[in-house]
């Protein structure tokens, strides 16, 4: 039993992303790294989603760079249609046409994940294709009188309610509810946190 405090600290508000990372089972401790999200004009959404996920990741780092060997990981998700980055709903309004513009047809979900450390930073995108059934706006409606769209980025959760909507993905299931997880073990794995645990002595 490791008693010592976790080095790993997810920088993340998201009830969802803990989820994702106990469910692979490392150690770590939670912070709070508040960023501002806005896009900037011309932005393409692969730059917006790493912009904003170093930047958490960067916030969370000077909280915790007293400890050396600390390691901060961060990520931000966004749905992207027509070129279009959707956030999360700004209101009732904004979620059902985020709704009407997913409705029938393909988009794409970005999650970028890094890992902040002394030796630096590290960044992987994930990015997944998702076709959505067609929505009627009355269903759109009850939708969103569930509250589920409310938090999460093109206001629907593939994890929750929003599952019957989704016809089917080809990429990260993990990334699309906002931290993929190869990507993530992948990152960890490179920075001396192997998912698995270490091999015990003369058998890796
Ligand atoms: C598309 C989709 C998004 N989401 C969530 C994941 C993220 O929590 C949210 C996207 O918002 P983000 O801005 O990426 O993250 P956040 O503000 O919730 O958390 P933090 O910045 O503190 O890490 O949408 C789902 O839970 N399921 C889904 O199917």
């Amino acid at each position: 039993m490791d008693d010592a405090p976790p080095r790993l600290h997810l920088a993340s508000r998201s009830p969802r992303r803990a989820e994702l990372l106990e469910q692979i089972g490392v150690r770590f401790t939670r912070l709070d790294a508040e960023v501002d999200e806005t896009v900037r004009p011309g932005e393409a959404p692969g730059d917006y989603v790493r912009r904003v996920t170093g930047d958490k990741g960067r916030a969370g780092w000077t909280q915790v760079a007293a400890r050396a060997d600390a390691l901060v990981l961060a990520a931000d998700t966004a749905v992207v249609v027509d070129a279009c980055i959707l956030g999360k709903p700004r209101d009732r309004a904004d979620a059902l046409e985020m709704m009407e513009r997913l409705s029938g047809r393909e988009h794409r979900v970005l999650t970028a994940v890094a890992l902040v450390g002394a030796a630096g930073e590290s960044l992987r995108l994930s990015e997944t294709r998702v076709r959505f059934r067609r929505v009627a706006p009355a269903e759109a409606a009850r939708y969103w009188a569930t509250g589920e769209p409310r938090d999460k980025a093109g206001g629907y959760a593939i994890q929750g309610l929003g599952a019957v909507f989704v016809a089917a993905i080809a990429g990260s299931y993990s990334g699309v509810m906002g931290l993929p997880l190869f990507e993530t073990a992948t990152l960890l794995a490179e920075a001396g946190i192997p998912v698995l645990g270490a091999p015990p002595p003369g058998q890796d």
